[in-house]
């Protein structure tokens, strides 16, 4: 459900073991920042009520961070978003088995649409999916190949009941230029599901700006990179919003 208030979301990107932030979601780009969950249990003290958790690697395709992910969302209190290479029922199971409040499916919404429609009726809002444009092209396996038509997936997502969209500008991923806002306000009048925005908050004001589409039906909005860049504190965003 939609509430008022907007959600935040801060991010702990998995990459080699490591807590990482990318540019533009690219393989190579990464600045590394630590343990995971270390990261992670900073974000849950600092008053989160959720974390984007994300292995890289299995979106990737260069392996995975399972067991560590699976450490860190166990000792999560705070709702999880599990993120990052889960295409098929062995990858979901593994996902779902971690506690993890909900899952964002990215590349199986794109190449294996039977399979999505299937785990959607069974797990519900168990199951989002992460809409990674550029433009309005789609962009699956790690954001590195082109997938389709953003608004022709989103209906057809739509009438398989998805029950949320965590939609990400690659353009403004991890670069601090601030969040497409007009991306945000199109999907949301495609859809009556709930939209979590992800990708390029640098500032309070950025947020305040989200905050500000949540009549329209923005839930939640993931921030990475300013979090890590100390642009603001997870308390003075949390403020922000409240
Ligand atoms: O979420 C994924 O599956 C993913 C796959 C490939 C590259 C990046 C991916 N996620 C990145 C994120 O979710 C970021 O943490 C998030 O967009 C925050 O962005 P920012 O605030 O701009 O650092």
């Amino acid at each position: 459900m939609t509430t008022n208030r907007l959600e935040l979301l801060p991010a702990v990107d998995v990459r080699d073991g490591q807590a990482v932030r990318l540019v533009h979601g690219e393989s190579g780009s990464e600045t590394s920042y630590g343990d995971p969950l270390e990261a992670a249990l900073a974000w849950q003290r600092a008053g989160a009520e959720w974390l984007h958790l994300v292995d890289l690697d299995a979106a990737f395709g260069t392996g995975d961070n399972r067991k560590q992910i699976a450490e860190v969302a166990r000792a999560m209190d705070i709702k999880v978003e599990l993120s990052g290479g889960i295409r098929d029922d062995a990858s979901l199971e593994a996902a779902l088995a971690t506690g993890c409040r909900r899952v964002n499916l990215g590349t199986a919404a794109l190449e294996a649409p039977e399979w999505v429609a299937k785990v959607i009726a069974e797990h519900g809002d168990k199951i989002a999916v992460g809409l990674d444009v550029r433009g309005t092209t789609l962009r699956g396996r790690g954001w590195t190949r082109d997938g389709g038509d953003l608004y022709e997936t989103l209906a057809r997502l739509d009438s398989e009941g998805c029950a949320r969209y965590v939609v990400t500008d690659i353009a403004k991923d991890g670069t601090l230029k601030g969040p497409n806002l007009e991306l945000l306000r199109n999907v949301c009048a495609r859809t009556d599901r709930p939209v979590v925005a992800s990708g390029g908050v640098s500032s309070l004001d950025d947020l305040r700006a989200i905050a500000g589409l949540v009549p329209e039906g923005v839930e939640g909005a993931i921030v990475g990179k300013a979090l890590y860049a100390k642009a603001f504190t997870l308390e003075e965003a949390l403020e922000a919003v409240a």
